[in-house]
């Protein structure tokens, strides 16, 4: 019974396989075809060319990223039908529907029928494939008057078998998997925020890809153009996830950790946690605003100026006049100088012509030479700079933390000694904190280069051409769409968008990524509790609708200036405006892992969210006490029995961030390549990293180096080490010379 079902969904998957291989022949011959002809023809005809190999380009990217289980799931219907779920739609070439794509609200039901809400559906079945070929299958039956004597079944071995699988190092997605609970999260409806609350490994992460992949399908016409923005804690967390849309059929996501949230900065260097939480603090933004202030100063008295030997006075009362002019203009500092200029220059100008005609040259004076001369003056030149530069939010910022006496001026509310802790060289580089501050001060800044204006409105209307020409092509363009098998109606917007000059040709995700003033459709945070109040004001500016979904785990938080509650992080911008749902079931750690850690949290005094763990592990985790100095020589000592316990899986040892340089060194003397050092050594099986690196990421095993410093260096959170021993999905174990924190052992 068993085999011949097994050897039907054989047959039935290799027609799947074998429609994707048409397909993508199909598109392959397309893209030749348009590339041949590409150069001829009118600017029309080349620009709707252009779309189209750009849109098969991007189908044939989809169809090559979903080779990998392209099928997943059969439901059973009452009504007899049979139907496949998988990564994408495929149908025959006369729409018989060969399979639905999982976001398709037909494919929902696969994730959410119950034996006690059966929905419809009889039996659910799991195909487990490797490679193309269909390995065994597992069904769910739901309708017990289906169950055949001597047939048992099988509901959770799909999902046992990923939990059970060895780590890689990258994250994959759980498509064939999903619970109930998951599901209804990641089908949730697109506007407002959500927040999802979750302990360790209760698949947060995996919920927001998959969520970010479900919206961009299901509001793809609301979406497509102004995009989703994905935002993790560090670029090693992205590289990490970064395979997951692609495998869903997805590439359309523009994804950024904190620090690369601004266009053009890349912040690397860390600074002390007491900075950090200082800087995201929500009264930066005043004194950010002060700073720009700052910068539109008042001579300290009246000033003498020579305009080609004439001498001309500029008065205070004069330069106040002009600036509570250029103010009133709402417009960002750098914009609102051709105002204060203009009026200055204007005033200048008019007292020249009057000296001139006093001193008996007539009234014949060319008023235009007369501005051009004042215009060319270098003293008036240098004392507009002085009274209003025009200035970038890097110099701005870094003016601000390098020069005392600015910042005692602009940040009055800070006592001596927390100036102290922000001031830094001029030349410092960028943190993660400083983004939210340069990206106000971009905001309040506006343009530099105030001509940029006139490129952009060149870049508008080249774009609007564009759209014209679109309109032109598209309704002839939808329906040879349609007929190769591309999703979606095409709106004139995106054709446009795709219309650009060679060259320029952007993708959204792209353009969005490079242009900070880009307001996208739906951000989607990860880790969202280290997010600071500065922070949080980013991320509202990037998606004025409001429309989040924020996830994280409150009792993970480390960084000295995230939250201690939802509500605390969100009032200030959302109001009461968002909603909460929790995820329950931990899928990563093991019951015995999983208890230490809370019952340590629990010891520190911290109330953290249990999941209950799905699973129980082989091992309690293990506790290795020795002297002082003898952490890094133990650390290599158990290092073979560790890998061997994980047999090719991932161990990583997680250190205080003083420990990772002499931990790494003395494991790659005897491990040599195989020691990875620092996040984003995903190719390694050994990875020395900090609490703050493993921060999302899991491994098979995880050794953790010096317990009771990793709760001593979080500043009365329990967050670090929290964390640290959530990461292993079968062993953890700890080495510590200090006494251990309590809890730990049962
Ligand atoms: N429904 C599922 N099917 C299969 N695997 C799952 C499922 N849900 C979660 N997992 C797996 O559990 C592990 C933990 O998931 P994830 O990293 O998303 O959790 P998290 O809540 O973000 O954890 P943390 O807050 O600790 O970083 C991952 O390996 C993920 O693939």
């Amino acid at each position: 019974m068993y085999d011949a079902e097994l050897a039907n969904e054989r047959s039935y998957v290799e027609g799947l396989y074998a429609r994707l291989d048409e397909l993508r022949a199909e598109k392959i011959e397309q893209l030749g075809e348009v590339r041949r002809t590409k150069s001829m023809g009118t600017h029309q005809n080349r620009s709707e060319r252009d779309a189209f190999a750009s849109l098969y380009e991007n189908r044939l990217a989809q169809l090559n990223a979903v080779d990998d289980k392209l099928a997943f799931g059969r439901l059973d219907l009452d009504s007899g039908e049979l139907r496949y779920i998988g990564r994408i739609g495929l149908s025959t070439d006369d729409l018989r529907q060969l399979m639905v794509d999982w976001r398709a609200p037909e494919a929902g039901t696969f994730y959410q029928a119950t034996a006690f809400e059966r929905l419809g559906v009889r039996r659910r079945r799991h195909l487990i494939l490797q490679g193309r070929t269909v390995k065994s299958i597992e069904d769910d039956v739901l309708d017990h008057t289906m169950l055949v004597d001597g047939e048992h079944l099988q509901g959770e071995g799909a999902l046992l078998a990923a939990l059970n699988s060895k780590r890689t190092g990258r994250m994959s997605d759980i498509v064939g998997t999903i619970q109930a609970e998951q599901d209804r999260i990641i089908r949730s409806p697109l506007s407002g925020a959500l927040v999802v609350q979750g302990g360790p490994g209760t698949g947060k992460t995996a919920v927001a890809l998959h969520r970010a992949a479900y919206l961009l399908y299901t509001h793809r016409e609301r979406l497509q153009s102004a995009g989703v923005l994905l935002v993790g804690p560090s670029s090693a967390f992205m590289k990490y996830i970064e395979r997951v849309l692609p495998s869903l059929g997805e590439t359309g996501v523009v994804m950024a950790s904190v620090g690369h949230l601004l266009p053009g900065i890349s912040a690397t260097a860390v600074e002390s946690p007491e900075a950090a939480r200082l800087k995201g603090r929500i009264d930066m933004a005043q004194v950010m605003a002060n700073a720009v202030a700052n910068r539109q100063r008042l001579p300290r008295g009246d000033v003498r100026l020579d305009v080609e030997g004439t001498r001309l006075v500029l008065t205070v009362r004069q330069v106040r006049r002009a600036r509570e002019k250029a103010r009133a203009t709402g417009k960002p500092h750098n914009e609102a100088r051709v105002t204060f200029v203009k009026i200055l220059l204007r005033e200048l100008t008019e007292q020249l012509r009057e000296h001139i005609e006093a001193n008996g040259a007539g009234n014949t004076a060319d008023r235009s030479y007369l501005a051009d001369d004042v215009r060319g003056s270098r003293d008036v030149r240098v004392m507009l700079n002085l009274c209003w530069m025009p200035l970038s939010a890097q110099k701005l910022v870094s003016d601000m933390f390098s020069k005392p006496e600015i910042l005692a001026a602009v940040a009055p509310q800070f006592t001596d000694a927390e100036r102290a802790m922000l001031l830094r060289p001029a030349d410092a580089p960028w943190t993660e904190s400083d983004v939210p501050l340069l990206d106000e001060a971009a905001e309040l800044l506006g343009e530099m280069d105030v001509t940029g204006g006139r490129a952009e409105a060149a870049r508008e209307a080249q774009r609007n051409r564009d759209l014209a020409n679109a309109e032109k092509a598209i309704s002839n363009m939808n329906q040879q769409l349609e007929d190769s098998g591309v999703d979606g109606i095409l709106t004139a917007e995106q054709l446009a968008d795709f219309n650009i000059v060679e060259g320029e040709s952007l993708s959204n995700a792209e353009r969005a990524l490079t242009d900070r003033t880009w307001a996208y459709g739906h951000v989607v945070v990860d880790e969202a509790q280290e997010l600071s109040p500065m922070q949080w004001r980013l991320l509202v500016r990037r998606c004025p609708v409001k429309s989040f979904t924020i996830v994280g785990d409150i009792a993970q938080t480390s960084s000295a200036a995230g939250a201690s509650s939802w509500r605390q992080a969100l009032a200030p911008f959302m109001g009461e405006r968002w909603s909460l749902e929790e995820l329950t079931v931990n899928y990563r750690t093991p019951t015995q892992i999983a208890e230490a850690a809370v019952r340590m949290a629990n010891a520190a005094g911290q109330v953290v969210s249990a999941p209950k763990a799905v699973r129980d592990g082989e091992w309690e985790p293990l506790v290795d006490k020795v002297a002082p100095g003898a952490l890094v020589r133990r650390v290599v000592e158990v290092m073979e029995e560790e890998t061997t316990a994980v047999a090719g899986g991932l161990v990583a040892v997680i250190a205080p961030p003083a420990m990772v340089p002499e931990t790494a060194a003395a494991l790659r003397a005897v491990y040599g390549h195989r020691v990875g050092h620092g996040a984003g050594s995903v190719e390694q099986d050994i990875v020395v990293l900090d609490p703050h690196e493993a921060k999302g990421l899991e491994f098979d095993g995880v050794v953790i180096v010096e317990p009771a410093a990793l709760l001593a260096g979080a500043g009365g959170r329990v967050g670090d080490l929290y964390v640290a021993m959530t990461r292993p999905t079968q062993r953890l174990r700890l080495i510590a010379s200090q006494p251990l924190p309590e809890g730990i052992e049962a």
